[in-house]
């Protein structure tokens, strides 16, 4: 589990404590909303000035709130650029962004500024997408993060632990939203039989005409 760093305590008052990002990453069903739930509830219960956002084309379960999986909860704010977080996070002490890979890559210098301006700054998101590619700006913020931590879902095939978010649809775009109906968490194996499945089935289509 993961532990959070001292925030700092200044003994002169207009000595700013030290800001920092922490990047939750893995595969989806893996526990990277739980997770950051759990720090930012942590982070309110130490009378921190917490924010949070969301972007906003993420309306799966809730237009506002961020919720797990396991229906576990927190208010958001949803925003449609990245620059928006850097006007409504300025009073905050702790910010949080979910699904940050749909974010554009702007997003990565806005964690930075918060950070630089003594905030922590925590975000989760995909690390890849259905075909196993970094995922947007994910890389980037890991690379500027103090803190990354990966968490790993269950395989939906064999058990095994899932690295993979495998898209059950034939659809090639990048951003499909949805749940189980949709994707199945698979472990390197069972991942990449699916692809090459896939493969298989669309090359006999193409000689059979279909495509
Ligand atoms: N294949 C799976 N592996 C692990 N957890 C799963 C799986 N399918 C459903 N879950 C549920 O999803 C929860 C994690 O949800 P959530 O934090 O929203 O994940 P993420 O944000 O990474 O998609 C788990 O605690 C578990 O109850
Ligand atoms: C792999 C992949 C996922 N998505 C979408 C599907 C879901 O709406 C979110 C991920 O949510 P979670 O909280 O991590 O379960 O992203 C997508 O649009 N494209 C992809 O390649
Ligand atoms: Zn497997």
């Amino acid at each position: 589990m993961f532990v959070e760093p001292n925030l700092g305590n200044p003994s002169a008052e207009n000595e700013k404590s030290t800001g920092w990002i922490e990047v939750v990453c893995g595969s989806m069903f893996s526990g990277k909303t739980e997770e950051l739930i759990r720090r930012l509830k942590r982070a309110s219960l130490a009378q921190q000035k917490v924010e949070i956002f969301k972007p906003a084309i993420d309306t799966r379960y809730d237009e506002e709130d961020i919720v797990s999986h396991n229906k576990n909860s927190i208010r958001s704010t949803p925003v449609e650029f990245a620059r928006d977080i850097t006007l409504l996070a300025q009073q905050s002490e702790v910010v949080g962004i979910d699904e940050v890979q749909f974010f554009d890559e702007g997003i990565v210098d806005v964690a930075v500024e918060l950070a630089d301006m003594g905030k922590r700054v925590i975000v989760a998101g995909l690390d890849m997408d259905f075909q196993g590619k970094p995922f947007g700006p994910v890389p980037a913020l890991m690379s500027v993060a103090e803190f990354v931590t990966k968490v790993h879902a269950v395989c939906m095939n064999c058990g095994a632990v899932a690295n993979y978010s495998y898209r059950l649809s034939e659809s090639e775009q990048k951003v499909v939203l949805g749940e189980k109906d949709a994707y199945e968490a698979r472990c390197r194996k069972c991942f990449n039989k699916g692809m090459n499945e896939k493969t298989r089935q669309n090359k006999t289509e193409a000689v059979s005409g279909k495509n």
